[in-house]
């Protein structure tokens, strides 16, 4: 009978040498630290870390060794690049610094964007976060609101970029890449719909159901209960209500908030079940300017990655190791690369922190390509 107390004594010494072997190894590293540090060389090899594995995996046994070697050296290497980032994050070795960072914002007495006409759910979240010095305009598209605040005819934009019921506004992600604005701050505004027509219409009238399309998809368990309803999207939840308050035709109703009702004459016929208890949208504050408060908690970032197994496992070991909690990941495909994505990243932290510098200055290295989108 075999002993396993026996054969379990012999891996406690192989491990205990393993160990020894890695504290070596690791000591081995800082060296090659010092000598990037000194020669500016990049911690990331990828020619060596090739040839290395090819190396190394010709030295094992059989295949399925040769397969456990690679996984191995792999993670070796990718934890020894990670102290290597440390140390060059210590030695303050060419920091990028190319935001500034400020004590406080300034966001009274600034010209404020927003998509849709008063009343609309961006309007409240731009009442919410800004105080009344402001001086607010609207557009009739994200793309226009994005752009404005590119060209720098405004301060800030708001726009809404993820729903509780709902998800990411995807368009929003993908307008965020092709200006070059940044986040500086969020506004989380809890939304009511309510289902509203011309005064003198009841519910048994309605026959086309306007709205947004998120606010058609929030309310879509409601809207499911009245299959007959033809739904019709328009830009804003609050252009459904001028629509249906302007044509007066009773058989038409809108989704959107109480306040439009008000604003435009209209009863309302059905509110509170619509959309359930905790809906809710995040909207973001974005500027032209790459500027972030000095106590901002949360990072947004946008990483493209070599089209290759493992990549993204790779990337996300930089949020491990340096203790960073991130809070979403969001993928988008990137256009004429069909199957391929690049993903945003939001985590907690702030730029000045010797752990998010360690991380993005490993992920920076890694990733094809790094944006940073906002410290808020
Ligand atoms: O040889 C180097 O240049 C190292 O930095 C060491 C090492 C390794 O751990 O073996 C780590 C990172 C490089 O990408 C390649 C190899």
């Amino acid at each position: 009978m075999i002993d396993l107390n026996k054969i379990r004594d012999e891996i406690d010494e192989t491990d205990k040498g393993i160990v020894r072997l890695f504290e070596k190894r690791m000591e081995l590293t800082e060296e090659v630290a010092k000598y990037k540090i000194e020669t500016g060389k990049p911690v990331f090899d990828k020619e060596r870390e090739i040839s290395k594995l090819k190396k190394l995996r010709g030295e094992s046994s059989n295949e399925f060794n040769a397969k456990g070697i690679q996984e191995v050296f792999q993670q070796m290497m990718s934890i020894s690049r990670k102290r290597q980032y440390q140390l060059l994050t210590e030695h303050g070795a060419d920091e990028q610094v190319d935001y500034r960072q400020t004590d406080a914002l300034q966001f009274s007495h600034s010209k404020v964007v927003f998509q849709g006409v008063e009343g609309a759910y961006s309007f409240a979240a731009m009442k919410t976060f800004f105080d009344d010095t402001i001086e607010s305009s609207h557009v009739e598209t994200w793309k226009e609101a994005m752009q404005q605040v590119a060209e720098q005819k405004v301060d800030y934009g708001v726009l809404p970029i993820e729903n509780s019921t709902a998800g990411s506004v995807s368009d929003i992600y993908d307008l965020m890449i092709r200006y070059p604005n940044y986040i500086v701050g969020e506004q989380i505004l809890k939304i009511e719909h309510t289902l509203m027509a011309v005064p003198g219409a009841s519910l048994e009238d309605i026959r086309t159901v306007y709205s947004h399309p998120q606010g058609l998809a929030q309310c879509r368990n409601y809207l499911e209960q009245h299959p007959g309803w033809k739904q019709e999207e328009v830009l804003n939840t609050a252009m459904a209500a001028e629509k249906v308050a302007k044509e007066g035709d009773r058989t038409q109703a809108a989704i959107a908030s109480r306040y439009a009702a008000e604003h435009f004459g209209l009863n309302i016929l059905a509110e509170g079940c619509l959309s359930g208890e905790s809906n809710s949208t995040r909207f973001i504050i974005i500027s032209n300017q790459k500027c972030f408060d000095r106590n901002a908690g949360k990072i947004s970032i946008c990483i493209e990655l070599p089209h290759e197994s493992g990549s993204l496992y790779n990337i996300l070991a930089h949020f491990i190791y340096n203790d960073l909690n991130m809070t979403k990941i969001e993928s988008r495909p990137i256009p004429e690369q069909n199957w391929e994505y690049r993903f945003f990243i939001d985590f907690e932290g702030n730029l000045s922190s010797p752990a998010v510098k360690n991380a993005l200055r490993g992920i920076a290295s890694e990733a094809s390509s790094l944006r940073l989108l906002g410290n808020y």
